[in-house]
Formats: C-alpha cells, sequence, structure tokens
C-alpha cells in the first residue's frame, strides 16, 4: 500500500504542501505581474488617448478587459490553493481495476490540485468521478462513473483525515464510507453564524441527492436538521462542475424564506469554489408581477395575525385558497371565463361594418393565447380582413376603434375584477377580503397572479436554468403553479412536512407529489444536527414520521417551571448569561410571536452588544444571542436555544405545536424551556 505508515502520510501531506506553496508564490507573482500589466495598458491608453484611433482604442479596451478576465481567474485559482494549504485533503481512496492491478490512492479534498512537473493528480475535487468511491462504497467491490463509461474494480483501503491549518490532527482507517467517529467530531463542534460545508462527511444518500443527473423535479422531504438545505447547495456546486461549460452560478436561482436565511446560507458556495447563486423571496417575485394593480400582506404578517386570533375567518379563506383543487378550480374557471366574458357585438363604423359573430369565430380561433393578446390578434386581425364599403384598407385610426371596441367585449380589463369574479361565479364571495384600499390578504396572492397570468400573460424567465425551492411545505399548490410558470427548468425542491409554520396554508409530500408526478422523490431520515437527547425530545411534540436521531449524546432538554413572568424574564437573563460564560457561539431564544421576541429583547437590553432582535426585516444572522420568533428562526440553527412563555395558553393549537417542533429542533446541544402557569400540553 502506498503511503501505509503514519510517517509515509505526513511526508504525503509535507510533498503536497511543499507543491501547493510553490503553486502559491507562481500565482502571487503572476497577479502582481497582470495588475502591473493592466495598469500599464490603462495608462498608455490614457496618455495616446488623441493619437489613437476609434480601432486602435476598441482594441485596447478589449486587450485590458481580457487581461482583468485572465487576472481574476489568477485570483480565483490563487484562494483555492490558500484554502488547500490549510487542508489539502480529507480522504483517501485506493482503487484498483483490473486493467491497473495495483491500487492507486485517490486523495479527495475541496478543489483538486496537479503537480505541474508530472502532471500527476495530487488531490481529486470532492465531485469528481472517482471521489464517489470515496462517498458511497466500504472496502470491497465498487464502481465509479467515469466520462468514458462505469469504471468495475475493486477498494482495498479508505482513510479519513482532519487536517488544519496544515497540521495533521489525526488519521483514520476505515473499511467503512464515512466513519461515524469523524462525523460524530464535525457535529459535536460549536456553531458558526454560517452554514458549513459538509464535503468531508457526506453520506451515502445524501451524495445520491447531490449526483442526481438526470431529475427535472427533484424533491427532498427530509427530517429537521437531516441536512436537506445542506445538500441542496452541494448538489448545485456538484452541477456547477459537472456542466461547467453551460452552467452558470447566474443561471441558478434559490427561493428562499428571508434575507437571513439567505444570509446564513451565503458563504457554502464560495467555500466550494463557486460563487453566489440568485436568491429571491416569493414575495419579492410576487412585487413584481402585481406592480400598479395592488399591494399585499406579507407572509409573515399573515402567519402573525393568525396567530393573535385577530382575524376568526381568516384561517378559512387560507385553507381553502391552500387546497390542490384550488388551481383546478381557478382552471375551470378560466374556461368558464372564455365562454361567458367575451360579448361580441356588432361593430359599426362609416366605412365599416363587422358583425358579432365574424368577431366572435376570429376570437375562438385564439383561444391558446391569453385574453389581452387574444384580444388584441383578433382586433387586428378584423382589421387587416376588413375592407370599406369601396373596396379600401382600413386606416390606423379605424384599426385602433376596432382594438378598442373588441377589447371593451372582454368584461373584465383587471386582474383584481376578474378574480373577484372568480368567488362570485363559486358563489362564495365572503372567501375574498380586501385588508384595506388596494391591500390584499397574503392567500390571495398567487391564486391573483395566477389568473392575472391568463389575463396577460406571462413570459418564463429563460435566464434561470435551475430552480432551487427550500422549505416546500410552505408554499400551496397554486403558488407551485405560478413558479412553474415562470421557471419552467428543472427543479430541486426540499423541506419537512412537519415544519410548517401555517398549518392552514402548508402542502404535505402528497400533495406536491400531485403537482410534480414525474418528479425524483428522495426521503432523508437520519438528523444530523441536534443531539439524541433533544431530537427524542421533539419527537414527542410531534410524532409519526420516520426521523432517526443520530447518536449523538448531550444534556437532556430542560422544563423550567416560573412562578411568573417577572421570574421567567429573570432565568432568561440567566441563561443568557450562561450562554455567555460558555464555550458555545450562538444562542437562540426563540418565541411564538414577534411582540413576545420583543418583550424578551427589552428584558436583555442590558446585554447589549452580546443580544440581537431577528424580526422580519432584518437581513444577516450574526453570534451571541439571537432573540426571535420561530418563523423566522426556521432553517437556522443555534448551539443552544431556549425557548420562553411555553404555556397551555400560548402553545394550544396545531400551528402552536408546529412552531414549538420547528424551535426546538434548532438546538444542536442544549435546549431549555421556560414557562409560568400550566405547562403547555404539546410538552413531553
Ligand atoms: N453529512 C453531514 N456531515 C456533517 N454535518 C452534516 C451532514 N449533514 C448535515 N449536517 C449538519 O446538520 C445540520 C443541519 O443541516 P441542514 O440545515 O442542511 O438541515 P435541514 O434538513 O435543512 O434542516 P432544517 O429543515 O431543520 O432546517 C447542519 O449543521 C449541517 O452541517
Amino acid at each position: 500500500m502506498r503511503n501505509g505508515k503514519e510517517s509515509e502520510e505526513r511526508e504525503y501531506l509535507a510533498h503536497v504542501q511543499k507543491e501547493l506553496q510553490r503553486t502559491l508564490v507562481e500565482l502571487e507573482g503572476k497577479v502582481s505581474d497582470s495588475y502591473r500589466d493592466i495598469i500599464e495598458a490603462k495608462k498608455y491608453l490614457w496618455v495616446n488617448m488623441a493619437q489613437l484611433d476609434a480601432a486602435e482604442r476598441a482594441a485596447n479596451r478589449v486587450d485590458i478587459s481580457l487581461s482583468i478576465d485572465a487576472g481574476e481567474k489568477t485570483v480565483a485559482r490563487l484562494q483555492k490553493i490558500r484554502k488547500l494549504l490549510g487542508s489539502p485533503y480529507f480522504g483517501r481512496v485506493d482503487f484498483r481495476t483490473k486493467r491497473q492491478p495495483d491500487a492507486g490512492a485517490y486523495y479527495i479534498g475541496i478543489h483538486s490540485f496537479v503537480e505541474e512537473e508530472s502532471q500527476h493528480h495530487l488531490i481529486y475535487d470532492w465531485r469528481s468521478p472517482v471521489a464517489s468511491l470515496f462517498y458511497d462504497y466500504e472496502t470491497g467491490p465498487a464502481s465509479y462513473l467515469a466520462p468514458a463509461g462505469i469504471v468495475d474494480g475493486e477498494i482495498t483501503a479508505k482513510r479519513q483525515y482532519k487536517i488544519k491549518n496544515g497540521v495533521l490532527e489525526y488519521m483514520i482507517e476505515s473499511s467503512m464510507n464515512i466513519h461515524d467517529d469523524v462525523l460524530q467530531k464535525e457535529l459535536s463542534s460549536t456553531s458558526d453564524e454560517k452554514m458549513k460545508n459538509i464535503v468531508a462527511t457526506i453520506q451515502q444518500e445524501q451524495n445520491a441527492i447531490i449526483r442526481n443527473e438526470n431529475a427535472n423535479e427533484l424533491i427532498i422531504q427530509g427530517a429537521a436538521g437531516s441536512g436537506k438545505t445542506s445538500v441542496a447547495l452541494h448538489r448545485v456546486a456538484y452541477l456547477l462542475y459537472r456542466y461547467k461549460e453551460t452552467l452558470r452560478s447566474s443561471d441558478i436561482l434559490i427561493i428562499s424564506p428571508n434575507k437571513v436565511f439567505s444570509d446564513y446560507i451565503s458563504n457554502v458556495l464560495p467555500e466550494l469554489g463557486e460563487e453566489k447563486i440568485m436568491e429571491a423571496g416569493m414575495e419579492e417575485l410576487a412585487e413584481k408581477e402585481l406592480a400598479g394593480v395592488c399591494r399585499f400582506q406579507t407572509f409573515y404578517e399573515q402567519v402573525e395575525e393568525l396567530l393573535n386570533g385577530e382575524d376568526p375567518g381568516s384561517a378559512e379563506r387560507i385553507r381553502y385558497k391552500a387546497r390542490r383543487e384550488f388551481v383546478l378550480e381557478l382552471e375551470a374557471f378560466m374556461s368558464y371565463a372564455d365562454k361567458h366574458f367575451f360579448e361580441p357585438v356588432d361593430i359599426l363604423m362609416d366605412r365599416v361594418q363587422l358583425p358579432a359573430h365574424e368577431i366572435c369565430s376570429v376570437y375562438e380561433r385564439n383561444m391558446q393565447l391569453p385574453v389581452k393578446q387574444r384580444l388584441e390578434k383578433t382586433a387586428l386581425l378584423l382589421a387587416v380582413g376588413a375592407r370599406t364599403d369601396d373596396g379600401e384598407r382600413l386606416t390606423k385610426s379605424e384599426t385602433n376603434k376596432i382594438k378598442t371596441a373588441v377589447k371593451k367585449m372582454y368584461k373584465f380589463q383587471q386582474p383584481l375584477g376578474l378574480y373577484k369574479a372568480f368567488y362570485a361565479h363559486a358563489n362564495q364571495p365572503e372567501l375574498f377580503k380586501m385588508k384595506g384600499k388596494g391591500l390584499i390578504e397574503y392567500a390571495d396572492v398567487f391564486p391573483l397572479i395566477y389568473l392575472k397570468m391568463y389575463l396577460e400573460g406571462s413570459s418564463p424567465n429563460d435566464r434561470v436554468r435551475h430552480l432551487l425551492v427550500d422549505e416546500m411545505q410552505d408554499y400551496t399548490p397554486v403558488q407551485y403553479a405560478v413558479l412553474s410558470r415562470w421557471f419552467p427548468c428543472k427543479k430541486t425542491i426540499l423541506g419537512d412536512s412537519k415544519q410548517s409554520v401555517n398549518v392552514y396554508s402548508s402542502s404535505t409530500l402528497q400533495t406536491i407529489k400531485t403537482i410534480f408526478p414525474q418528479a425524483d422523490i428522495i426521503e432523508l431520515s437520519k438528523s444530523y444536527r441536534s443531539t439524541r437527547e433533544i431530537m427524542e425530545f421533539a419527537k414527542e411534540i410531534q410524532p409519526g414520521g420516520t426521523m432517526i436521531p443520530i447518536d449523538r449524546h448531550g444534556e437532556p432538554p430542560r422544563i423550567l417551571s416560573c412562578d411568573s413572568h417577572e421570574q421567567e424574564l429573570d432565568m432568561l437573563r440567566k441563561l443568557s448569561q450562561s450562554f455567555l460564560e460558555s464555550d458555545y457561539h450562538t444562542m437562540g431564544i426563540i418565541c411564538k410571536t414577534r411582540a413576545q421576541a420583543r418583550q424578551v429583547y427589552d428584558a436583555l437590553k442590558h446585554l447589549q452588544e452580546h443580544v440581537h432582535l431577528l424580526d422580519f426585516e432584518s437581513e444577516q444572522f450574526r453570534e451571541g444571542i439571537t432573540v426571535t420568533c420561530s418563523h423566522m428562526a426556521k432553517g437556522l440553527e443555534f448551539d443552544q436555544v431556549a425557548i420562553p412563555f411555553v404555556n397551555a395558553a400560548c402553545y394550544r393549537s396545531e400551528m402552536d405545536r408546529s412552531l414549538l417542533y420547528i424551535a426546538c429542533t434548532r438546538a444542536m446541544h442544549a435546549l431549555a424551556i421556560t414557562h409560568t402557569g400550566r405547562k403547555s400540553p404539546w410538552l413531553p
């Protein structure tokens, strides 16, 4: 076995580092050369501007921009080499084939690295075909898919390494795919303010998702902490590597629940050597679509309103619009509108007359178009075909008159009017309620957009070539219908039906399956984030499902009973103080509502720079104590979590239960729950 002994491994590491160092120096030289060249070229252009003709100036500019591109590439490479110097590789797999009976040792790292002189791969990128052996197999027969086809062989040895700041901390030889000890060590570490990459410990079932190239739609249902978001981001990095000639980061869009979450995950792709992808929230997209039509309540405002029980009818309205059948009902209404809302009448002008039946027949021939375009085309075809009594063509002004007349024959000019007509048609006008002048409820936003598309058409976004939808359970079938029209590209859709922030409008995996019947569906049940004690506690709050906690242990969750509200706030102060004295980096105090969060934040203000209030407008996730509410905490994680006010009055409904589950599953290592008076019936 090559580099069999630890001393040989250390020698190999030293050799790799020496090569990396050499490359680093070379690249640094190249960067300063190209910096100097660019400055010189710019100076030359500036000084000689008057003497150069237009073609020469253009040629100079092209040269400069090419040099800048080349310089940027060198800087990117330099960054990768710097990263490798700290930790060149984390795994090794020895693989032999019939053609190569002496097993070759493949070292796997975050980026690949080739020795210049020998052109020998000292490190293979974790996304390279051969690296899949490391994640997918134990020792023994194995195969991987190379560009030229399947390569069969045998894995004779596997090793994992922890190299930090260039020092080999430990190495483990194991027949297993990813050794449990290494995973345990990774999971026991304290949290960061940004999500970490998991390349060194990707699990086999996660790797299958990351490397899935065939699915047009891939749905990942995974328990809390099962790595859905991490895996989806690693999948993006994999696809960018696999299709590097045709796919760029700017072709990929992630729909994320809020800005804080986007900030939290923003480091993963750059750490993996890729550029950030585009991100957008559902509301941001809706805002563009409804500009000039109406304003709308946000999703968070909707959830807050439900939690505060401000409008008893709103749950019913939300539930109605979150059904799968609702999309079909909207579509049936569109067919009805096609037939009944166009009322042709004779057009009688001085020089020309167009009978209603002729208008109707042209209209019916263009049914495949959205209403507005259909009307325009109808008018245009009529105008082009029409002749005056003297056999003359129509003038521009006559054509325009026909256009206006045909347009008016359709009963609704505005999407909102058509949307209201839907409820009148369904004989349920009470299910549509404006929140104020020009302000609609969140539940109406996407049905309205869907009807607007029918009325005015929509232009699919061709720039987005892969769409990632996180927290899939929070989107309704009509939202998916709109998303599919906006983005007719490949999709990775992920979430957990147990973590809905609004139980009235959440979609189950079953529902999402019916929306995307061709999708590949993968379920992740192993949960990595929290200790077994925390996950077993959470499982008692939301039983059922297939969540399997990882075998990592910690202190059991504490339920702390208080005598008064003031004493409960005092308890939170104590918990915060002890967190500040501990080795933990992040603590989340997760409340049910925004108002509660503000109250707790005020009570902890004396801790000043250590405490942050995370609200709907926040954009950043930071170290220290974060006071927030469950629906903002979704997707995030903390070393330690405290959940206040978990009494019977505050946490009683199904929705409260779901929020409590989300809050508990944010904790990695420690969880404390406080209450005054009778504790919530959802607590174990
Ligand atoms: N294979 C792995 N190796 C190491 N850590 C992992 C692995 N898979 C997941 N994790 C860790 O588990 C935690 C949860 O991951 P992630 O946030 O991606 O899960 P999730 O399923 O999206 O969670 P949730 O739905 O609860 O928000 C993260 O700290 C992540 O680094």
